[in-house]
């Protein structure tokens, strides 16, 4: 087995502290554990100099972390700029949200080019190279010119647009053409392949060959949807001995009876959130009789805070979640709890399993783990009813989930409604088909899936400067 080389913007070093609250991290830190070998990428820190220049390395169990810090100016173009104003709402189909300058694109190939100059010394002819996200999608062009031969393959997890919405970015062309050198690309879900395979046709740079595989300006790359999935059975056995967390209990007491309807969501306006708390309020009006006798839990920690419109959605969710409970509340009951802090893991899987009803309605998600989490945490005997967004990605997969359009803000109250009266052999029927699915296809499957193509892959390192000096 080839040794493995992981780059995300972000890697979660274990503190033993509160866990990231993002699926990415989620998803690979399991994965990386078992597996063993190196994360490279973003310490989290900010550097003191203007150019982070060293790697520093931490050795935890069969991982090593390289982490580079990087500077006050890379973060503002790269992550908080190109990055999270410009991709993040582009690639979730919000153009009306997007920001492009030239500054930031600059500061965005800056950084991969650093990544790639303090990463290339460290790989060796026998690594396999994998890349994730957005972040950093121009790398592995970098790596090449750098002089990296070995195989390296890119996983996409938020959606890929169709290509009237990506061709509103300036650069598109070029971010496409560094795509193609990598040997396999992963995508979430068929529909983000197809939107690819469209982008590919219809700016005559590609197309799909008889035998599955993408031809790209000219280059062989395996591309597929691989969805991401969780640890499940860990996150069952979890979900099964949370009796005694005492954050789980704590909330237990406190329904005194009532039901439980939960969200868990990091504070982002791709979420769904404010749409959530006006389907629940719309629910709480429709529905008279439940009145009283339901709680909805939003566990919202707060995210990317330095980007102007999270900043202003931060304060657009605290104000709905107040008015809907200034409207609706009565002296001994509260019916939003709107909590702005990071639940650790543990705690959220007991959470889970309370709870009646999982809401997970973004109004658009490369997958969504909380969807796949909830499941995984009900009780197998009297489940629970997941309420999910058609524009998620787990949507593809969790065919037992009541289905929503999170834009019909009464369509969703009146699911709400239907979840919560569900007869048990209703639910049981849907539940058992959604953990079948994610109990085999789990965060493991989807590592070894993944791993195993890029490790079957032709290199296409050897060829790889030529055409594509244009894209850096
Ligand atoms: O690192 P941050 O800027 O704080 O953001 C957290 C992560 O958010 C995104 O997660 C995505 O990946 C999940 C796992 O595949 C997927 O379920 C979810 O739908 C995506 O939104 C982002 O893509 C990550 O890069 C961030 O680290
Ligand atoms: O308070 C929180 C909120 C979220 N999460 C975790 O953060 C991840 C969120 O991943 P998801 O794919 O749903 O969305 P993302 O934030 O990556 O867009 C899930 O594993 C959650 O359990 C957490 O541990 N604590």
């Amino acid at each position: 087995m080839s040794r493995l080389i992981v780059v995300s913007n972000r890697v979660p070093v274990p503190k033993g502290g509160q866990p990231p609250a993002g699926g990415l991290a989620v998803a690979l830190s399991g994965a990386m554990e078992e597996r063993g070998g190196v994360w490279f990428g973003w310490s989290g820190d900010t550097a003191r100099h203007d150019e982070a220049s060293e790697v520093r390395t931490l050795e935890r169990g069969k991982v090593t972390y390289a982490l580079v810090d990087l500077s006050q100016r890379d973060l503002e173009d790269y992550y908080a700029g190109f990055s999270n104003r410009m991709l993040w709402p582009l690639f979730h189909y919000r153009m009306d949200l997007t920001d492009f300058t030239r500054v930031t694109l600059g500061g965005y190939y800056r950084v991969n080019r650093l990544f790639a100059k303090l990463l290339a010394p460290m790989v060796e002819a026998d690594d396999v190279v994998w890349i994730h996200d957005y972040h950093l999608i121009p790398l592995a062009n970098e790596l090449r010119q750098a002089g990296v031969r070995c195989r390296i393959g890119f996983f996409l997890h938020i959606p890929f647009p169709p290509p009237d919405i990506l061709t509103v970015l300036p650069n598109h062309a070029d971010l496409v053409r560094g795509l193609a050198a990598y040997d396999v690309i992963g995508f979430q879900t068929p529909l983000d392949v197809e939107n690819f395979e469209t982008y590919l046709r219809r700016e005559k740079v590609g197309r799909r060959m008889s035998d599955g595989r993408f031809v790209i300006h000219g280059r062989a790359v395996r591309v597929e949807a691989w969805p991401v999935g969780i640890e499940t059975k860990a996150f069952a056995d979890i979900a099964a001995k949370s009796d005694d967390n005492t954050l789980v209990q704590r909330m237990d007491e406190s329904l005194v009876g009532k039901s439980l309807i939960i969200g868990v969501d990091r504070l982002d306006y791709s979420k769904g959130i404010a749409e959530r708390m006006l389907a629940f309020q719309s629910f709480l009006t429709l529905d008279t009789e439940a009145r009283g006798k339901v709680t909805y839990l939003q566990v919202t920690p707060k995210s990317r805070s330095e980007v102007a419109e999270y900043a202003a959605m931060e304060k657009e969710v605290a104000e709905l979640a107040g008015r809907v409970n200034g409207q609706h509340a009565d002296l001994d009951w509260t019916p939003i709890r709107y909590v702005n802090r990071t639940v650790g893991r543990n705690a959220l899987a007991g959470l889970y399993r309370l709870a009646r009803v999982g809401l997970v309605t973004p109004l658009r998600d490369g997958m969504n783990l909380v969807a796949k989490e909830f499941v995984a945490a009900q009780k197998p005997d009297d489940p629970g009813v997941l309420l999910l967004s058609r524009f998620a990605g787990a949507a593809a997969e969790l065919d037992g989930a009541l289905i929503t359009n999170p834009y019909d803000i009464d369509g969703t109250a009146g699911a709400i409604s239907r979840a919560l009266e569900m007869p048990l052999d209703e639910r049981l029927d849907r539940w058992r088909r959604m953990y079948e699915r994610i109990a085999e296809h789990d965060v493991a499957w989807w590592c070894r899936s993944f791993l195993d193509a890029l490790e079957a892959a032709p290199s296409n390192g050897a060829s790889a400067e030529p055409q594509l000096k244009a894209a850096s």
